[in-house]
């Protein structure tokens, strides 16, 4: 029962390995035939060694005779090349179109699924996953599955021909396998399951890496490479002594094939020359072609045995990427080519109506019962102490997380009744870390409306101040950013961030801190664009700071949020007033 269990869920196992295979048809059919005339050609192998050896044993043997056989077989492997090189090309070609098609639905997966599901994978797992792991599913349903395939061929055919031939040595040269099939079953789970173990490890290197080299900076600060060198060189050591387990179980498990393959061979010649001096009939080209198909029955079931262990393998890795993709609830709808609204000439209404939040994972609520009536083209300032939820207020409205309870209203369109998208489209965030990405400054400033003009480019770029040192670039608006805008200043990157968010023309604008991180004349010089740009209106404004002096200057009114509540609201000098701020 278990036995038939385990069978089962291996064959559903591949069941869905193979599915992925299914629409390449054409390529499936050009592999299936290439296959099996290279497999029929090799098996004839054998034969050919039969007849010269033949042709030896008879001396009279004419030399048309000797051409004619050796032309007839040098025919049958020139085809056997050509399907050889049809078949490695069609498993290229296979293994190549199935890691794209994977890679680009694995990305669009990942695209796809909602921001609050995403943190339970690290990044350096994901991209593992992406890159590696595709790799190895594509690379062992085509080439393992192949050379399996060609196993059962070897296999099949030399011992089908020993059968034919003479049963008494096929029961000899067989036995060896008998052995092999269970020590190929014993050593094929347990290096399973301790290369299962050794991808976690390896893993767990590549998201440790990936992060370091991200922080890098912050690794210089601290002066903290030794630090972080020696827990490389731990997490590196474990996935090293790992690979050392594996290889030595491999090692032994290809030693034991070796000694039984190659005593297959010469138990069954010992006998096949017993036999001959017995004067049995047996003739040395037979017994050569015998001993041949011996190997060819050994070699078969090596090659089935170790891409059995393989497709298990890449099945297990197929699991992990089937559990990381976005079932239905995870998943959001997202826009192929997003579509820019047109300039607002006042902001929408923003209504949270008794909103609480608790973040997934954790049990304390870090909103509690938010109630704010926010009119359209207002400009609101949110204070209130560090963690005190502020900046989940904007989790909130750009949709990244849906409140656990209340609702969370624009223009009196409840959010969550809509698309993602849709609010997220009417809002222009502007936050503390300006995240740009590598690419040419054009590249990150029309990251936000991809079809706008330059004429529209340069007057966003004026509008946030940035049109003059983009133009003392040597390469102006081509000139690279860096990874993540590190070849910017803290005040550029931040000035292209905010072109970046004009250009949108944006309903909302959301500004999380958009000077703090930044030098005294830095600041002032963006704290002149934001005045400039939310006193235009055009748009409502939700503003996190904690600057006295842009609260006053900007704002129509403001919320003082304390531990997830709100406590107070009014205009600054009424806040002011009750000693709020
Ligand atoms: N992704 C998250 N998962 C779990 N908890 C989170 C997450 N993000 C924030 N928190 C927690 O929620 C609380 C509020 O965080 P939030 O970033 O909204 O505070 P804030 O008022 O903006 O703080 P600051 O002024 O320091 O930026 C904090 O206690 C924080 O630890």
């Amino acid at each position: 029962m278990l036995l038939h269990n385990c069978r089962r869920s291996a064959s559903s196992e591949f069941h869905h390995l193979f599915k992925l295979l299914v629409p390449e048809k054409t390529l499936l059919m050009k592999f299936a035939f290439s296959l099996t005339v290279s497999s029929g050609v090799s098996l004839c192998f054998p034969l050919a060694l039969q007849d010269i050896y033949n042709l030896c044993a008879v001396p009279t043997t004419s030399q048309h005779e000797i051409v004619r056989v050796v032309g007839k077989w040098t025919a049958v492997f020139g085809a056997g090349a050509l399907s050889t090189y049809m078949r490695r090309l069609a498993i290229e070609d296979l293994s190549n179109t199935v890691a794209m098609k994977m890679r680009i639905e694995f990305f669009e997966d990942l695209l796809r699924k909602k921001y609050q599901v995403f943190g339970e994978n690290t990044t350096g797992d994901l991209s593992h996953q992406l890159n590696s792991d595709i790799w190895t599913i594509a690379y062992t349903i085509t080439n393992e599955f192949s050379s399996a395939m060609r196993g059962v061929a070897f296999f099949t055919g030399g011992a089908g021909f020993l059968l034919y031939t003479c049963p008494p040595l096929t029961m000899i040269s067989l036995f060896p396998m008998m052995a092999l099939a269970s020590i190929s079953k014993y050593y094929g789970n347990l290096l399973r399951r301790e290369r299962e173990t050794q991808a976690i490890y390896l893993r767990q290197l590549n998201s440790f890496a990936q992060e370091r080299l991200v922080q890098i900076k912050t690794i210089k600060h601290f002066t903290a490479e030794g630090i972080e060198l020696k827990k490389y060189a731990e997490k590196q050591t474990k996935v090293y002594n790992k690979a050392i387990d594996v290889a030595r179980y491999s090692a032994k498990h290809h030693a034991l094939m070796e000694a039984m393959g190659q005593n297959a061979v010469l138990w069954c010649l010992g006998y096949g020359a017993y036999l001959i001096s017995t004067g049995s009939g047996l003739s040395v080209g037979a017994l050569t072609a015998f001993a041949m198909y011996s190997v060819y029955a050994g070699l078969g079931f090596r090659l089935l045995a170790s891409g059995y262990t393989e497709l298990k393998k890449a099945a297990g890795v197929y699991n992990k990427i089937l559990e990381t993709k976005s079932s239905i609830d995870d998943k959001e709808e997202i826009l192929i080519s997003p579509t820019i609204l047109p300039k607002s000439t006042v902001g929408p209404s923003i209504i949270f109506k008794n909103v609480s939040f608790t973040y997934p994972g954790r049990e304390i609520p870090v909103l509690d019962n938010i109630n704010l009536e926010i009119k359209s083209g207002e400009i609101w300032g949110i204070v209130g102490p560090s963690g005190c939820g502020k900046s989940t207020l904007f989790h909130l409205l750009t949709h990244l997380y849906a409140p656990t309870s209340g609702l969370i209203y624009i223009d009196n369109v409840d959010i969550h009744t809509k698309p993602a998208w849709w609010a997220r489209q009417q809002i222009s965030i502007v936050s503390q870390e300006a995240p740009l990405f590598s690419g040419s400054i054009l590249d990150n400033i029309k990251y936000s409306n991809p079809n706008a003009t330059m004429e529209e480019v340069i007057d966003a770029c004026k509008r946030a101040d940035a049109y003059d040192f983009i133009n003392n670039f040597e390469d102006k608006f081509d000139s690279e950013v860096g990874e993540g805008g590190s070849a910017l200043s803290g005040g550029q990157k931040q000035r292209v961030a905010i072109a970046r968010a004009l250009l949108k023309t944006p309903h909302m604008l959301l500004l999380d801190e958009a000077t703090s991180g930044l030098d005294h004349q830095s600041e002032k010089t963006v704290q002149g664009i934001l005045e400039r740009e939310v006193k235009n209106r055009g748009f409502t404004v939700l503003l996190i700071s904690h600057k006295i002096r842009t609260l006053k200057a900007l704002t129509d009114r403001i919320a003082v949020l304390h531990a997830g509540k709100i406590i107070a609201t009014g205009t600054f000098d009424e806040l002011k007033e009750s000693k709020h701020i």
